[in-house]
């Protein structure tokens, strides 16, 4: 090869490698400008959360992002208002519009979803020590903004001068033992980074000029004087802490406000086991994660305004996406947006039973003195209407779940005319009954089902609803994955019209939870309730007879029950008036934390009469929305379902129903023993610190 050839190669490879040199030396400028940007800014938002450090935070700074062998997490907040991972962005020209983020033109929706994928998986992570989901946040900080308080997806955005008092006003949600459960978890979670990559050493190091002091703000303005952080800081500081459960929950129930179901699904549990708490984290968790409303009802029409109240507190955020409705007010709004008439009458309604009983049961052979026309009421209401029920040939060989006298043809035939009077009296008068309502509504969800009113439907206490609700309810979210939540216990059944959920058209195999762990009950509360049902058996919406699920563990214990046997009523009530007294004038004790609970309309009549003369103050639980009021409540067992009182009073109690032997007892009084005592079951577990039951 001539000289001259060789000697033009090398000054084109020369050139090559100085091309290949100024390359790597913009690449390497480009880059250290982005980590200066960075570096700068994600320092002005340490800076900005550094006074959280006084109220009990932990700022983890250079983590790693998990999951992740480069990218960093530039910043993880564990502290009493929750776990915070903070990403900060240096954007200039941000838009946020119709849940998507712009800078300039370009989308960069898809950089925060990354980080909102990290929050989810982090809630995972940390389910397993107990930390309900909604509190785990998303928290992308914008460098140099104030007053932006956006949400892209489940990603709050703010702006750097915000970002501290977002946090703060958190309040107090976790206690220390949570916060250091929390943060080890989080160390775990999210590792320190080791130290930078490695430098790749084909070309020789730079000499690099001294440094000229560290680059903190991006610009020379303060972040936030000393005025506004002490004002952050006493906001969170004043906000009423919230209940333990209400953000930090056991491991199983925090799994399960997770869970995805394939389908409905079924959460069950004995009392106190937190099926409501869990019902409330998964409604909120299910109107974080999905677009829509979620729906959360049960029978009592007086409990969604409970729950509603407790939901404010647990996930602010959420409240306006998830709906609480009874069932049948639920059944009211389908039928008059669709526009379908139907009239509830209530003096109309009784007229037309009474016409019914008159021309058809009166004096026939399901007119004993074996029962009172309510039971008969209840069999047309429940067994026959709340199983949806049109054809003789349905009712001739019905198993009539749950209901242990069993009726020969004859009486069937009777019950079945009774029925059919019944409908053409309201019919005549122009009304509908309640139940009606509901098969109205199912009727019309059938016809043309709704597209996307609700997302998801969970159901407490759903032991209480009939065969019909369930359909009803069902044809809102059909078999979506997670898109109906049954949660309930078979033990506290006390309506009649047993059914399985197969005969309403609902499977729920193989998606079924189980909660075991009492945390209302003390030992002594729970024993003596469990007296009352332990020989019991009812029919379970799953198609088997059942015995009640027991806690595997119960956490707190205090004094025995009392029971007073007393000479006569007038005894009773003064006896019943002392016991309030007594309680109250225990440290932590209010009026408000006392129920006196009773089996009949007639027992809350003479107690609350008793109590006024007495000067208590009281509030029937009718009226009672969950908005804290210091007075005694008193109310029948069937509206104190859900709820729960420090100081439980049963007050119309009859000790003969105690001490009876099922087994000597013929099938009539079988099934109302059974469900006499299952009530009272219910009414008992109410309490939390003490209970007290009274009989004559
Ligand atoms: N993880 C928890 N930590 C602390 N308290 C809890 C927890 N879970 C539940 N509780 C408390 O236990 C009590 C019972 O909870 P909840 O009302 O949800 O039970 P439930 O199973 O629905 O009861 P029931 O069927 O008897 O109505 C409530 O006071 C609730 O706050």
């Amino acid at each position: 090869m001539p000289a001259g050839d060789s000697a033009a190669q090398e000054a084109s490879r020369q050139l090559a490698l100085a091309a290949a040199h100024e390359k790597a030396a913009a690449d390497a400028r480009a880059t250290a400008s982005r980590y200066g940007v960075a570096s700068a800014t994600e320092q002005r938002t340490a800076a900005a959360l550094a006074p959280l450090a006084a109220a009990g935070y932990h700022l983890l700074a250079d983590r790693q992002w998990p999951g992740s062998r480069r990218a960093q997490v530039d910043m993880v907040v564990v502290g009493p208002g929750g776990v915070f991972i903070v990403d900060t962005k240096a954007w200039a020209d941000v838009t946020i519009a119709a849940d998507r983020i712009h800078r300039g033109q370009e989308d960069v929706t898809d950089d925060l979803m990354a980080l909102a994928d990290l929050a989810y998986r982090t809630e995972g992570e940390l389910a397993e020590v107990g930390l309900a989901p909604g509190e785990v946040h998303a928290v992308a900080v914008l460098a140099g903004r104030s007053g932006v308080d956006e949400r892209v997806g489940p990603v709050h955005v703010v702006g750097d001068r915000d970002v501290l008092r977002q946090i703060a006003r958190r309040g107090s949600r976790l206690g220390t033992r949570q916060v250091d459960a929390v943060l080890a978890r989080c160390l775990e979670w999210f590792t320190h980074v080791a130290g930078p990559a490695p430098v790749s050493t084909t070309l020789p190091e730079p000499v690099l000029p001294a440094p000229r002091g560290p680059v903190l703000l991006v610009d020379d303005e303060p972040l936030l004087s000393e005025a506004e952080v002490q004002r952050a800081m006493l906001e969170g500081l004043m906000a009423e802490p919230v209940e333990e459960w209400m953000a930090f929950l056991h491991p199983t129930q925090a799994r399960i406000v997770r869970r995805s179901y394939n389908g409905p699904a079924r959460i069950r549990g004995a009392a106190g086991t937190g099926k409501t708490v869990v019902a409330l984290h998964r409604a909120a968790y299910l109107a974080r994660t999905r677009e829509g409303k979620v729906l959360v009802t049960t029978y009592i029409r007086t409990l969604p305004d409970v729950l509603r109240q407790l939901l404010t507190r647990l996930a602010p955020d959420v409240v306006d996406r998830v709906e609480f409705a009874g069932v049948h007010e639920t059944a009211k709004r389908i039928l008059d947006e669709r526009g379908v008439t139907h009239r509830i009458d209530g003096r109309q309604i009784a007229s037309a039973w009474t016409a019914a009983w008159g021309k058809v049961a009166g004096g026939s052979i399901i007119d004993t003195d074996r029962h009172e026309q309510e039971y008969w009421h209840d069999e047309v209401s429940y067994v026959i209407k709340g199983r949806g029920l049109t054809r003789w040939e349905q009712y001739a060989d019905l198993p009539r779940l749950g209901r242990r006298h069993r009726l020969g043809p004859q009486q069937r035939r009777v019950v079945w005319l009774l029925y059919e009077a019944y409908e053409k009296e309201l019919r005549d008068r122009g009304v509908h009954d309640f139940a009606d309502q509901i098969s109205l509504a199912e009727a019309e969800l059938r016809r043309e089902p709704p597209t996307d009113r609700y997302t998801a439907v969970v159901v407490d206490e759903a032991q209480d609803l009939t065969c019909v609700m369930i359909r009803m309810l069902h044809a809102f979210v059909g078999d979506a994955p997670d898109g109906l939540t049954l949660v309930g216990d078979g033990q506290q059944t006390i309506y009649p019209g047993g059914f399985t959920l197969a005969e309403a058209g609902v499977s729920v195999a193989g998606r079924g939870s189980v909660l075991d762990v009492n945390y209302r009950n003390t030992r002594e509360i729970l024993q003596f309730a469990s007296l009352l049902v332990k020989d019991d058996e009812f029919a379970d919406i799953e198609g088997s007879t059942a015995r009640g699920d027991r806690p595997t563990q119960v956490l707190r214990s205090g004094p025995k029950p009392v029971y007073v046997r007393c000479a006569g009523e007038a005894d009773r009530q003064r006896r019943m008036v002392q016991r309030v007294h007594e309680v109250v004038a225990e440290v932590g004790t209010n009026f408000g934390d006392v129920g006196v609970l009773s089996l009949s309309r007639r027992g809350v009549e003479a107690a609350t009469e008793a109590l006024k003369k007495a000067g208590v103050p009281v509030v029937n639980l009718e009226k009672y929305d969950g908005v804290p009021v210091n007075r005694v409540k008193v109310g029948t067992i069937k509206r104190a379902k859900g709820l729960e009182f420090k100081q439980v009073l049963v007050v119309d109690l009859v000790a003969s129903w105690i001490t009876e032997k099922a087994d000597q007892l013929d099938d009539v009084d079988r099934e109302r023993r059974d469900f006499r005592l299952r009530e009272l079951y219910v009414a008992m577990t109410r309490a939390r610190d003490g209970l007290w039951v009274a009989s004559i």
